[in-house]
């Protein structure tokens, strides 16, 4: 789908038209080819402007295209027949233009962009590289340098940078389309020739190996095991090293390879999983999409700390007033002097003004009475957070949204002690919160359909991902580490070391291993959380190891009594040069002190392989997984597989746990399980779930499948 006029007497005006975003389906394509051959045939026409419908130029290929064969015209012989047009062709760039969307626009002679259009080559999220020429032009428009930034991290520029880089000819804040139109009258007369991006020398660097040996480590390092932007890499080194036609093979043999690796399949997944989940539903019947969200002005955060000051930041930052509150005043003023700051940073990243006369500070509740919605991030203490929420509810003006950041505490228990239960939800951020794009809305069971819907929109306007869940121990992400981590303590007191088996959970693709998160993240956290929960009195006469009947390992807590928090102590399951000290050493006293371990127990350490390592860990995090799906908790696969890849560092190519349970074949997830439990009857975690035995017993459908498994919501609407 393609319109076509003539303007301005001697303009050809291509439009592609398809909402929302005009990606290029092959009725698109088909659309630009026979809309380009009008205009070059037509003899009035003297150049070509090319444009989107409703202000966006084009979001791209036809993602859901992917999973199908080809039809229609293919695009890298349509971009070739613009580019080789003899009448000079412009791109009008409104709104977006990204993956093949500016591919094409590189295609065209001349590109203006309106100064807030955004540009960029994000394919390598969806585990691919820009493979319509996007690898071989970029480079010789805007130099290697740049092309590797864009291009490896994906990231989108807007109109302005665009045209500091070379990528745009010209910006504009007036009409796009109008401008375009106006530059393509004022270079009908000169022949394209000398403007083919194709037949551009790439621009001479000075060190290219260096510049290639780099970029290749820093692609390995940030996401390791990801084939895309190793791919991405080396076809703009084919740019930067080969003649045009040799350095397009070359492209295409990369982007062969990853279009049909499993990578490419897991991002796509994960790209339509983030929006599904936006799509939320609520055991009641609730839904999105008729559910209208009570509105947010005005906020308050209670608690200063790590997290409230991370929400305090990202609700300025989305437009929110904000009243941040500590009770301790030396807190508070520290507080308010790290908020500043974080504001101030993150205005002159985005080059705007800090809002800073958007928060004020209070080390009082007063201020409750006169906000929409409030945001409790105390201490994770449930006395505490009960005593506040019963507070709040007398304080608060009728209707006031109270909200809690808690990361796995009964939400039920906290609306049971205030008027209107109903205006409870969790809204559990993930540090940093002004960072991180997940956000977990916890509804309870008695959460207005209301609640939720506000507390999702808030985080949509925060730039989170927000993701609906039930009201359970952990939640999902939360609930689902449990399992994972206790199999990495079993591990440890069967014979490996925290070094293996963080090794291993590299490999596969985690930012770091289980026990090196723990030491950055602090061993008391959940050494606090066990305390609370009375697992840390052992009644004579029983095992350290056994705990209600199962098995336990208290390897934690027996570092934590040695003051071994981890970072912030120097010692943990590594040691570190320092207290906050960063680079983790293998630590002959935690070797020794796991040897005394087993010992003392009567363990005898056996050897544990990398298959062993990560199938306890994984499979006992999935089998949790489809539990959570088993009781509602979380609607569908999608929730989950969000949550872990934006949440807990799950690596995206690998689509989530649910998503991998699928590509490692439920049937097999399932034997190893029960293989596990039968050598460990003792640790319930590894007992395959009733969902995982029913799925299999229907032939392991796809992914997108599962919820037709899952019991239907009752609706009561
Ligand atoms: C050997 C083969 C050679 C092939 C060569 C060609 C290869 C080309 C590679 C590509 O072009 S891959 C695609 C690159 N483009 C992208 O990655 C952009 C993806 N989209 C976005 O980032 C965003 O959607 C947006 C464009 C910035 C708009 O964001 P916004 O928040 O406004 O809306 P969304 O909720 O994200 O999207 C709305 C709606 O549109 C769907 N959609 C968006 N982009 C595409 C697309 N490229 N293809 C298909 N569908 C797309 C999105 O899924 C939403 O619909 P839904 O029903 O809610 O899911």
């Amino acid at each position: 789908m393609a319109q076509y006029s003539r303007v301005s007497g001697t303009v050809g005006l291509i439009t592609l038209l398809n909402p929302p975003v005009n990606a290029l389906s092959a009725a698109v394509r088909q659309g630009i080819v026979d809309t380009l051959d009008k205009a070059l045939s037509d003899r009035k026409v003297k150049s070509v402007v090319i444009c989107g419908h409703n202000g966006k130029f084009c979001g791209g290929a036809d993602i859901r295209e992917f999973s199908s064969p080809l039809t229609g015209p293919p695009l890298i012989p349509l971009i070739q027949g613009v580019e080789s047009a003899a009448k000079p062709v412009v791109a009008a760039i409104d709104g977006v233009a990204l993956g093949g969307g500016l591919e094409l626009a590189l295609g065209c002679h001349y590109r203006i962009a309106h100064s807030k259009a955004r540009l960029g080559l994000p394919e390598v999220h969806l585990g691919l590289l820009p493979g319509a020429g996007g690898s071989q032009r970029l480079p010789r428009l805007i130099g290697v340098p740049a092309a590797l930034d864009l291009i490896t991290t994906g990231r989108h520029v807007t109109g302005a940078e665009a045209l500091q880089l070379g990528l745009v000819d010209k910006v504009t804040d007036r009409n796009t389309v109008d401008e375009a139109v106006k530059f393509a009258l004022s270079v009908a007369d000169q022949p394209p020739n000398s403007r083919r991006v194709s037949t551009f020398p790439c621009p001479r660097h000075p060190d290219l190996d260096a510049l290639f040996e780099g970029a290749m480590q820093r692609v390995r390092q940030r996401a390791r095991g990801a084939l895309a932007p190793v791919a991405c890499v080396q076809a703009i080194r084919a740019a930067a090293t080969l003649p045009y036609a040799q350095g397009m093979e070359r492209e295409r043999e990369l982007m062969a390879t990853l279009f049909t690796s499993g990578q490419a399949r897991a991002q796509q997944y994960h790209f339509f999983a983030q929006r599904a989940v936006g799509r939320w539903s609520m055991p009641s019947g609730a839904r999105w999409d008729t559910t209208k969200p009570g509105a947010v002005h005005k906020a308050m955060v209670i608690g200063l700390g790590t997290m409230g000051r991370g929400i305090s930041v990202a609700l300025v930052q989305a437009g929110v007033s904000v009243v941040a509150m500590e009770t301790n005043e030396k807190q508070l003023m520290e507080a308010k002097q790290a908020i500043s700051s974080m504001l101030e940073r993150g205005a002159k990243r985005r080059g705007v003004a800090p809002a800073l006369d958007k928060i004020r500070y209070s080390w009082n509740m007063e201020p409750a009475a006169d906000v929409d919605l409030v945001i409790e991030a105390v201490f994770e203490d449930m006395a505490l957070k009960k005593k506040l929420f019963q507070q709040l509810s007398a304080l608060c003006k009728p209707g006031t949204f109270l909200c809690s950041n808690t990361s796995g505490l009964d939400v039920d228990q906290l609306a049971s002690e205030t008027r209107h239960p109903e205006l409870v939800v969790g809204m559990h951020f993930f540090a940093p919160a002004h960072v991180m794009k997940l956000l977990e809305v916890v509804y309870g069971s008695r959460s207005s359909p209301q609640a939720v819907a506000t507390a999702m929109e808030l985080g949509k306007r925060m730039g989170k991902v927000s993701v609906a869940v039930g009201n359970c121990r952990g939640f999902v992400g939360n609930r689902m580490l449990k399992p994972y981590l206790e199999q990495a303590f079993f591990l440890l007191e069967e014979g490996t070391t925290p070094e293996f088996v963080d090794q291993v959970l590299e490999e596969f693709g985690f930012a770091m291993g289980v026990f090196r998160m723990s030491d950055l993240s602090g061993l008391d956290v959940g050494w606090r959380v066990r305390k609370a929960d009375g697992l840390l009195n052992v009644s004579e006469g029983h095992s350290a190891r056994i705990r209600q009947g199962c098995r336990y390992s208290p390897l934690g807590d027996l570092l934590c009594e040695q003051g071994r928090f981890g970072q912030k102590t120097g010692r943990g399951w590594y040691q570190y040069d320092k207290p906050g000290g960063r680079v983790a050493k293998p630590d002959p006293w935690l070797h020794g002190f796991l040897e005394k371990f087993r010992t003392q127990h009567g363990l005898v350490a056996h050897r544990i392989d990398h298959q062993e390592v990560l199938e306890r860990c994984l499979y006992a995090l999935m089998n949790e997984g489809f539990r959570i799906l088993e009781d509602g908790i979380a609607a569908g696969p999608e929730d989950i597989d969000v949550i872990y890849v934006l949440g807990y560092s799950w690596p995206p190519h690998r689509g989530g746990p649910m998503f991998y349970a699928g590509m490692v074949g439920l049937q097999k997830v399932l034997e190893r399980l029960e293989h596990y439990h039968q050598e460990h009857p003792d640790i319930p975690s590894l007992k395959p779930c009733n969902l995982l035995r029913k799925l299999v017993v229907n032939g392991s459908p796809p992914v997108h499948k599962w919820r037709e498994f899952l019991k239907k919501p009752q609706s009561q609407l």
